[in-house]
């Protein structure tokens, strides 16, 4: 069976894809030893069958979060025969980042170029078949949301051999002298191409390091190299590679990209502005804390619909209609109580899951729906990473971390879905 792997940042479209192309034969699992999700699924295109996995957001090979530690780790373990790399229009010289990376690393890359709507939006025009041209691998245009170009992936995948891409990013001399001696030195197998092996040694990657330190008998000379290297530069290795890596994408964009200035601001820029800006942010916030939850969740939600629906349907209708079936029809009294009881599983259970929960829930997410889909979320984070960098989390902790001070549960669900 064929095994395709969706990676690339997170929010570019991977599981919509995803799930377009396996419909509903779906598992979702936490990768072995991790708390991480990872979502498998089967598709038969053309008659041959394809296993799919999507998996959590990643900016880099190299790891920072627990999410990009596990993509990295799947990409390895699970050798992939087509690595769908997922990237966003709008961004691409952020994205290509991981394209080239993946690129050098030998990995069958197909490159799909999604949100090529809002890029539009943004007055952002791609030369697709130039990129192709370029990096010498199969570039397929997207809206995943409206199911454009997504036939394309499916066509392009049945007709695709790996043959080795046209582009290789070459790093300075000394930086590629130093992965050639580093891999040369490599005996053992840790599921990655020595290059890469020697590209995550010289960037520093911590798991790498603790093995290959374990297991390499020539780990004393590795490291020398790897010392020599970093002294000859101010900045750490992977803030290097990443500039020269960086200047390579300039390159390419200078043939690809065409960015007309269609509108300066606008309403929904200056918005967004505002929401990041501290100084305005903040106060944003908190009328987002007070009208949306307290007052609509809070108030409306958990006050006014939860004691609406107790006196004008539980009370008058419900509890005695059930209580009338249950008394005149059910002879055992432990029965009766078990139903109608103080604790009883309608007047306890039914009570507290469609007149008080019900409620609550409905409307915090119908709110969570809104914020979300204003894309408000996320500039929220950013606005609070500076703060939660400080105790060792990011931005994104923000809602779980809020929510958890009123109600775990909430804070679990809504950690759990993101
Ligand atoms: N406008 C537009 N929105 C899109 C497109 N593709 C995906 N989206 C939206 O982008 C958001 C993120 O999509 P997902 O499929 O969850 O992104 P993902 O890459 O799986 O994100 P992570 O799992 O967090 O890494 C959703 O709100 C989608 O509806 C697109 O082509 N155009
Ligand atoms: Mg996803």
């Amino acid at each position: 069976m064929t095994k395709m792997v969706l990676v690339g940042s997170p929010n570019v479209g991977k599981s919509v894809i995803f799930n377009y192309l396996t419909g509903q034969y779906v598992a979702v699992s936490n990768y072995p030893g991790t708390t991480v999700d990872i979502s498998r699924g089967y598709s038969k295109i053309n008659g041959k069958s394809y296993e799919i996995i999507d998996t959590p957001g990643m900016y880099s090979l190299i790891p920072l979060t627990e999410e990009e530690r596990v993509s990295r780790m799947l990409l390895c373990q699970e050798q992939p025969d087509i690595v769908l790399n997922v990237i966003d229009a709008k961004n691409i010289r952020r994205m290509l980042h991981l394209t080239l990376q993946l690129i050098d690393m030998n990995f069958p890359v197909v490159l799909v170029v999604n949100l090529i709507d809002e890029a539009k939006k943004n007055g952002i025009f791609l030369r697709l078949e130039c990129l192709s041209d370029i990096l010498g691998i199969p570039v397929i245009a997207t809206i995943a949301t409206k199911g454009l170009g997504l036939e394309k992936i499916k066509e392009e995948v049945q007709e695709y051999s790996f043959i080795k891409p046209r582009f290789s990013l070459l790093y300075s001399p000394d930086i590629e002298q130093a992965i050639h001696f580093i891999s040369e030195k490599i005996n053992e197998d840790y599921g990655l191409s020595p290059r890469m092996a020697a590209f995550l040694l010289i960037q520093g990657d911590k798991r790498l390091c603790a093995l290959a330190s374990r297991k390499e008998h020539a780990f004393s000379k590795i490291l020398a190299k790897v010392n020599e290297l970093k002294s000859s530069y101010q900045n750490d290795m992977e803030y290097i590679m990443a500039v020269e890596r960086q200047r390579a994408i300039d390159h390419i964009c200078d043939s690809v990209l065409e960015e007309r200035n269609l509108h300066s601001g606008g309403m929904g820029e200056t918005l967004s502005r505002l929401t990041r800006e501290p100084i305005t942010g903040i106060p944003i916030l908190c009328l987002v804390i007070f009208f949306g939850i307290y007052q609509f969740v809070g108030k409306f939600g958990a006050g006014f619909l939860v004691e609406y629906l107790d006196i004008n349907f539980f009370l008058p209708y419900a509890n005695p209609l059930i209580g009338y079936y249950v008394y005149q029809h059910i002879p055992w009294d432990w029965l009766q109580s078990l139903i109608m009881g103080k604790y009883g599983v309608f007047t306890l259970g039914f009570r507290y899951a469609f007149i008080i929960i019900l409620p609550i829930v409905s409307t915090f997410f119908f709110m969570f729906a809104i914020l979300e889909d204003s894309g408000y979320l996320p500039r929220l984070a950013m606005l609070m990473d500076c703060i939660f960098k400080r105790i060792g989390l990011n931005g994104r902790a923000v809602i779980p971390f809020a929510l958890g001070l009123g109600c775990g549960t909430m804070a679990v669900m809504v950690r759990s879905k993101r």
